[in-house]
């Protein structure tokens, strides 16, 4: 199986497929720190990430943005101090696609590197 972090975002029409449930609970199994969560009834992959400080949250934010671009696929984020919570979904198809679970996979990533 290839790792999310080797793989990279494909571009999302509105046509494109939204993950099954029945392929859900193995996405999830591979980025445990995200809580799928429902709002305007669409579907999303959510983490909050603590640091010490609001300059600490800031350019982890600003490393999460840098890799959006490069993905071509874009999160919310929200910076509070001490705190950057980022939330994955797919805006095209108002849910989850292959390319939220890649994202948030490499989220981790960065807090890791
Ligand atoms: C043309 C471009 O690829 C699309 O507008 C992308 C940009 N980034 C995106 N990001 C997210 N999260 N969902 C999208 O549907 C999306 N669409």
């Amino acid at each position: 199986m290839t790792e999310l972090t080797a793989m990279k975002c494909e571009a999302c029409r509105a046509d494109a497929p939204k993950v099954s449930e029945a392929e859900l609970p193995e996405l999830m199994r591979q980025i445990p720190d995200w809580t799928p969560v429902v709002r305007d009834g669409i579907l999303q992959l959510e983490r909050e990430y603590k640091f010490k400080n609001f300059k600490q949250a800031w350019a982890f934010h600003n490393k999460v943005a840098e890799m959006a671009e490069a993905e071509g696929h874009h999160p919310a984020l929200l910076l509070e101090w001490g705190k950057l919570t980022v939330t994955w979904w797919s805006h095209s198809i108002k849910g989850l696609h292959k390319n939220d679970f890649i994202c948030a996979a490499k989220t981790d990533a960065l807090l890791a590197a």
